[in-house]
């Protein structure tokens, strides 16, 4: 009947809507529940009464458990709900990366069932997601060694955990001898206030000597404040704890035991010869015969991953149509974090999701599915040559620690795999750690740090490893030639002082800051911002000479510079024009073709337009005077030679290249615009010198060594 079947299909689609408003909700306390359960099954759960007691115990504790154990998660909850955020101090937890800092946040929000930004956020540089309400706060090291600048005591830090300390960047070694002397600052705080023995002002800084030791502050920050102890956490699954112990002064450490569930371990037999091709074969061969589950493949570099992405998307329709439900997301650190971000979501229902990661995905995070893990055992790291000033990055074998992390990226949600791409007698010969950063890193910008925090001795300094004094000496010679240290190795003022506000390399920093003063900062922002991404130009082997007549077309004969400002202007004017008729989407996918036609990177491109506005932002706080130096680029080409002078190498009679700052002959990068253009003897350069009119500077960013 109509009126009963009207009646029923309204009473049911009624009820099917008080169901779809009910589903949501009932899936989201399921969820809760689940992820309540999950929390109570983590190896961590049976030690929180016990560590919460250790820690009230002991200022600076040393955790060390397995990967996936709950460290991350869970400790700063436990120590919330156990009162340590009591006086409205929080509990920070620094990461090495900024992907892990924002994800672990995510999911501690959801946890804790509060919105991000909230109880829990995060900060990472270019970017907070905290408020006043926010007690757990996850960031990256560097971040957290940023905040000391403005605030030299950690004041509002009740707790500070430095996670996956293991990793030994150059920013958690610094961190850690500032956290000693904070810690130790802010027990006297307490205690015996009174035997500040001398206190001075210094750029707008209060230095206060604490037994000998300077320690320096804002006044704002000091001055009649009382402060309340720290405590320090140094947190991994895969640190040797005698060290830090023996660094904190014999300081407590203690094993969280157990992991949720078992990772098996295989070994090729023999020796693979090309990892790459090995990697590919791995993944196909798991997709092929293994069961369900995402795979995580750990590669050198950008190049590598996009090959073999490439190379999985050529092979997958030799596979039977059932097989070919494969998708390969990519993540490395410049790629865009909205991109990096996709490898987290799941994968569509009955397709596999591959992930092809640098070491950006080693520690700290979970990426939900995975279950099988391919660790070709390699990893690129940027080297320092003192002597030269080079930096050259590397591809070397990873360490016993990092073949560790890297097979806890599996087992987090079940059981896992993991293929090591080498013998098992290989992995006895790794190293048991990482050659720590500050061993092998320029330490300009550290040492710029430290003396903005007035630290002044940085040979005295603190360090858990002394970093060899020659690269000391060597990177304060490059800031004094930066101008940014006076010849008492201070800091100077303005420039120095400027230079570590800017959360830029010493180098950039300083090209900002002379452009502001040469009015031509408006190109320098868009040159440094280039300059931070990678790769702008691509040129597949198959279309070379297509990719090539495309580069000439913004090609400058003055060098990679004013190149990166043409592809730039060129592409905010065909937004801009594509803007005035179209939507914002559609304006955005015409530039992804527009840069495709022109054989542009359009993610690196899009990368350095978000880093363009951010650093804009920053010179604008700073009071630097953001104008533009139209057509006549002298002056920005002046500043070029002013702030990259160690990249300059002079051109000889016989058409080599000397390095000016080493010495060394040296080649112009066949990524060079000027690697085909062979710049002749003219009066061009990039100083204008003239007394040097028979040999011209350029100023390419990179040059290669002559073998
Ligand atoms: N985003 C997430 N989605 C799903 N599960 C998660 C997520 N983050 C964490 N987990 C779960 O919580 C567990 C503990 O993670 P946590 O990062 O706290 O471990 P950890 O001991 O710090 O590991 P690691 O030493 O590898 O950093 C994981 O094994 C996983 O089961």
């Amino acid at each position: 009947m109509p009126s009963m079947d009207s009646g029923n299909s309204t009473q049911s689609r009624h009820n099917s809507n008080i169901n779809q408003l009910n589903r949501p909700k009932a899936e989201h306390f399921a969820r809760r529940q689940n992820i309540e359960q999950q929390r109570k099954s983590l190896p961590i759960a049976a030690a929180e009464k016990l560590l919460l007691e250790e820690v009230r115990n002991n200022d600076t504790l040393i955790i060390v458990g397995e990967t996936g154990s709950g460290k991350t998660t869970q400790l700063p909850q436990y120590l919330n709900n156990g009162g340590f955020c009591r006086d409205g101090g929080i509990i920070g937890i620094t990461q090495p990366r900024r992907v892990a800092a924002v994800t672990v946040a995510k999911r501690v929000a959801e946890e804790c069932g509060v919105a991000l930004g909230q109880k829990v956020g995060y900060a990472i540089r270019f970017e907070d997601v905290t408020s006043s309400s926010t007690r757990i706060k996850y960031m990256t090291d560097g971040l957290l060694l940023r905040e000391a600048l403005l605030d030299s005591y950690l004041s509002k830090y009740s707790v500070i955990i430095v996670d996956e300390a293991h990793e030994r960047t150059v920013h958690t070694d610094v961190l850690l001898g500032l956290l000693k002397t904070v810690q130790k600052t802010r027990s006297k705080g307490v205690s015996d206030a009174a035997d500040i023995d001398h206190r001075e002002v210094k750029n707008g800084m209060l230095l206060e000597k604490h037994n000998g030791s300077e320690v320096a502050s804002t006044m704002k920050h000091c001055r009649g404040k009382k402060l309340s102890p720290l405590k320090i956490i140094i947190m991994s699954a895969s640190l040797d704890a005698r060290v830090f112990s023996e660094y904190f002064g014999g300081a407590r450490a203690v094993h969280v035991l157990g992991r949720q569930y078992p990772v098996d371990i295989l070994y090729t037999r023999q020796p693979e010869t090309d990892y790459v091709d090995a990697a590919l074969i791995t993944i196909f061969q798991i997709h092929i015969e293994e069961g369900p589950g995402d795979i995580l493949v750990f590669l050198t570099g950008q190049e590598e991953i996009e090959s073999v992405e490439r190379l999985v998307h050529e092979r997958l329709p030799q596979l039977s149509e059932s097989k070919r439900k494969l998708l390969t997301f990519p993540i490395f650190s410049s790629l865009p974090s909205e991109k990096q971000m996709k490898v987290f979501l799941p994968a569509p229902i009955g397709f596999r999701k591959v992930i092809l990661a640098t070491n950006i995905a080693e520690t700290s995070v979970t990426i939900p599915g995975i279950k099988y893990v391919i660790d070709p055992g390699m990893v690129k790291v940027r080297t320092y040559e003192a002597s030269t000033g080079i930096e050259p990055l590397i591809v070397v074998k990873t360490s016993k620690a990092q073949a560790l992390q890297r097979s806890g990226r599996a087992g987090r949600e079940g059981p896992g795999k993991c293929y090591r791409l080498y013998p098992e007698s290989e992995f006895d010969k790794l190293k048991d750690s990482t050659t720590p950063e500050i061993k092998r890193c320029n330490l300009s910008n550290v040492i710029l740090h430290l003396k903005a925090l007035g630290i002044d001795d940085i040979i005295g300094f603190d360090f858990i490893e002394q970093p060899d004094r020659i690269s000391i000496v060597k990177s304060m010679e490059l800031l004094f030639l930066l101008g940014a240290l006076t010849d008492e190795s201070k800091l100077s003022d303005p420039v120095g002082q400027k230079m570590a506000r800017l959360p830029l390399d010493p180098i950039y920093s300083k090209a900002l800051i002379i452009a502001s003063e040469f009015n031509c900062l408006e190109e320098m922002l868009i040159v440094v911002a280039m300059l931070s991404v990678e790769s702008i130009f691509y040129a597949p082997r198959e279309k070379l000479e297509e990719s090539r007549n495309a580069l000439k077309s913004f090609s400058s004969p003055e060098g990679d510079h004013l190149t990166f400002l043409k592809v730039y202007r060129a592409s905010d004017e065909f937004l801009q024009k594509s803007n005035l008729v179209n939507s914002k989407e559609k304006a955005e996918k015409n530039l992804r073709k527009w840069c495709k036609e022109n054989f542009i990177n359009s993610r690196s491109l899009k990368h350095a337009r978000d880093i363009h506005s951010q650093i804009r932002r920053n010179a604008e706080q700073m009071g630097l005077l953001v104008t533009s130096c139209g057509d006549d680029m002298l002056p920005f080409r002046r500043c070029l030679a002013a702030s990259f002078f160690l990249n300059a190498a002079l051109k000889q009679p016989d058409g080599t290249y000397r390095a000016l700052s080493s010495g060394l002959t040296v080649q112009i990068h066949p990524s060079s615009v000027l690697f085909r253009m062979k710049p002749e003897n003219s009066n061009r350069s990039s100083m204008g010198a003239k007394r040097r009119e028979h040999m011209h500077i350029f100023a390419p960013y990179r040059w290669g060594t002559c073998s």
